[in-house]
């Protein structure tokens, strides 16, 4: 077996999406409570504070419109709809209680994210929430999103925001210590595994289902979501967010529950998606300021130091760049071919008058590119 139980290892991170279960916003299965929150918004902003970044995801909406409608039985689809409809601002209001600067709601489906130019702006509006410091909390848009309410679960939308927001840890905090070898609730001697190197089928096999009304997808949908995250270069972590000890250990760089570790480095990860899943549908000449500042100072490319640019291309297709004789480094592109080439030579601050519109004021983020 690839696992091992072992005394906590230690970990640093620097921009962490930190998912919250139900279990945790609403510990009676129904309303909002601070309870399980206090110490994880403490941790957050001592964090902060060190300069280190958070994107939360946090489920619970369901779970905090259920007291404002009463209803008999199993709710159905459509209630659970208005349920999360109506939680969601009491959701979000209970976190803006907690935390003493500005929070933001970014509601997605899983279909925002595969569509090219959604995944562009949901990327884009991270980054800038985060550049102004202000903290984004998404939730799946559960009344808009059927097959997500139904099969949807919010561990594995971390696992995504982690890749969108380019985050280099995932923080699940549910109520159990973390991967036991069996489910504790069924079983009192499951050992508790410390460090996972591979979510293996073994591993996949001793994850069961919730064991709270209100969680949806149990310790299945947490491994899944490390998987994902790990064969991006992304650690996991699963943490008992009912204690406030996990937080302290967190504090510390200790690990309190179960650490997966990435499968590869992060810029490894990047570099193998951006050369073998991406096909390059253009190229790039920049200058030699531009590919000075690239190589030495790992900057953003902005338009003034692209000398020509070649090929059909959409905003989010990857580019080559190319010095001279020389392929530099493979990114994605914000602009489609028509724009880049208006803006091609031009300062930043001339962007918007030439294409007509305000937009971003580099041709590609150095989160987007890779040297070759
Ligand atoms: N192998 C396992 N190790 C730990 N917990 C497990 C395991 N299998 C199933 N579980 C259950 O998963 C639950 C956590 O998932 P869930 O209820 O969906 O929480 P959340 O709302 O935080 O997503 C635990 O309370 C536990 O009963
Ligand atoms: N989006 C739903 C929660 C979905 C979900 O995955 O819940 P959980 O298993 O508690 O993380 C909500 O806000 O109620």
């Amino acid at each position: 077996m690839s696992h091992s139980i072992e005394q906590p290892n230690s970990f640093t991170w620097q921009r962490a999406v930190i998912k919250v279960g139900s279990a945790l916003i609403a510990p009676d299965g129904q309303g909002c409570r601070t309870e399980h929150l206090l110490a994880l918004a403490q941790f957050i902003n001592a964090s902060r504070r060190q300069g280190k970044e958070v994107v939360l995801v946090s489920s619970g909406a369901v779970a905090a419109g259920r007291n404002a409608m009463p209803i008999d039985g199993k709710p159905t689809l459509a209630q659970k709809q208005a349920m999360a409809a109506v939680g969601q601002t009491r959701m979000m209001a209970n976190w803006a209680r907690l935390f003493d600067f500005p929070t933001a709601q970014i509601l997605l489906t899983h279909g925002d994210i595969r569509d090219r130019d959604r995944y562009l702006n949901i990327k884009s509006t991270l980054r800038e929430l985060l550049a102004h410091q202000i903290i984004p909390i998404v939730n799946e848009n559960d009344s808009v999103a059927t097959e997500e309410l139904k099969f949807g679960d919010n561990d594995n939308l971390g696992a995504l925001v982690a890749l969108v927001a380019e985050a280099d840890t995932l923080m699940i905090c549910t109520d159990v210590d973390g991967l036991y070898d069996a489910d504790p609730r069924k079983n009192p001697g499951a050992q508790l595994l410390t460090s996972v190197s591979d979510v293996s089928r073994d591993i996949m096999a001793l994850a069961g289902g919730s064991g709270s009304t209100v969680g949806t997808g149990g310790m299945l949908t947490k491994l899944q979501a490390a998987k994902k995250a790990s064969a991006n270069g992304i650690q996991t972590l699963i943490v008992n967010g009912h204690k406030t000890s996990s937080y302290a250990a967190l504090g510390q760089g200790q690990v309190p529950g179960t650490l997966f570790h990435p499968a590869l480095s992060r810029s490894k990860a990047k570099k193998q998606w951006l050369r073998h899943s991406l096909k390059a549908k253009g190229k790039l000449q920049i200058d030699s300021g531009a590919r000075q500042a690239l190589v030495t100072r790992g900057a953003s490319l902005l338009p003034v130091g692209i000398l020509s640019v070649e090929g059909h291309f959409a905003a989010g297709d990857a580019l080559e760049i190319w010095h001279d004789s020389e392929l530099l480094a493979i990114g994605l592109s914000l602009f489609d071919a028509d724009d880049l080439t208006s803006i091609k030579g031009a300062q930043s601050q001339q962007v918007e008058a030439l294409l007509g519109y305000a937009s971003h004021d580099v041709a590609i983020h150095r989160d987007d590119l890779v040297l070759l």
